[in-house]
């Protein structure tokens, strides 16, 4: 028998992607923010979540930078999140190919709607790899930090969560964001499983990893300005030339 959670859209409904691309431009356009639930559908959700076990499991993830811990006494320091940079054309990577694909299509569709303005103001065109990441538990965090502060081309923040039954009371692990438009209020996001959030990778969007102390899983995708992205390009390039000349 159908299970509610079988009820809910899932993307490949035409209907999904349509009603999905009009919350995604509203929200965006409004709060800079944006919290889809249910992108994937749980069984799909789940065979992403696997593939991320195995290559956990398979080491392929890197030792995540080290947080200075805030206790000096026995100077432990708390590892932030472990990473893995996967583009989709790897082995045994077919469902988080088909996340990438899926997000492809809800951004590219969101990115064409002429209702109330394109997503912002930006023509995407490109996208980081994805960055699967593990936080272990044991109070790993992340400091508060902005994505993108120095104009680097990325215009748009995209993190899949993939934790089944997550209790933020119990487990931690809250993205806070603190977007500059409302200076009194925060925006807290509960990392629950095939939740997908959205939200401008710039100055606008600092945010933070509360500690997790329960191991958590996200991938996060990051989609570029192609015009902001060209100039940054002919930038690092003209600082390459000109460090090429000094030396
Ligand atoms: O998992 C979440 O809810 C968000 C975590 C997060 O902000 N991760 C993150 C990870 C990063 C890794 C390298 C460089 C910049 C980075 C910026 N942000
Ligand atoms: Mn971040």
């Amino acid at each position: 028998q159908l299970d509610d959670h079988m009820l809910y859209k899932t993307i490949d409904e035409e209907y999904g992607l349509e009603e999905m691309c009009n919350n995604l431009v509203k929200d965006m356009n409004e709060y800079g923010v944006c919290v889809l639930d249910n992108f994937l559908g749980r069984q799909k959700g789940i065979e992403v979540l696997d593939e991320v076990k195995n290559m956990y499991s398979a080491g392929y993830f890197k030792d995540g930078q080290l947080v200075a811990s805030k206790d000096k006494t026995n100077n432990r320091n708390i590892r932030g999140d472990k990473i893995a940079w996967v583009d989709g054309k790897e082995k045994g990577v077919s469902n988080i190919r088909f996340l990438m694909n899926q997000v492809d299509a809800v951004i590219t569709l969101a990115n064409r709607m002429v209702n109330n303005g394109k997503l912002g103001h930006y023509k995407i065109r490109e996208r980081t790899k994805a960055m699967v990441a593990c936080y272990e538990g044991k109070g790993s965090h992340y400091v508060k930090h902005v994505d993108n502060p120095n104009r680097d081309g990325r215009c748009i923040t995209c993190i899949y969560y993939l934790n089944v039954d997550w209790d933020v009371s119990e487990s931690g692990g809250l993205l806070r964001i603190f977007p500059d438009g409302w200076s009194d209020r925060v925006a807290d996001i509960e990392p629950i499983f095939d939740r997908i959030t959205f939200f401008w990778s710039d100055r606008r969007n600092p945010h933070e990893v509360q500690p997790a102390h329960r191991t958590r899983y996200a991938i996060t995708l990051w989609y570029f300005d192609a015009n902001e992205r060209e100039l940054a390009v002919r930038r690092y390039q003209r600082d390459c030339e000109s460090l090429r000349k000094a030396a």
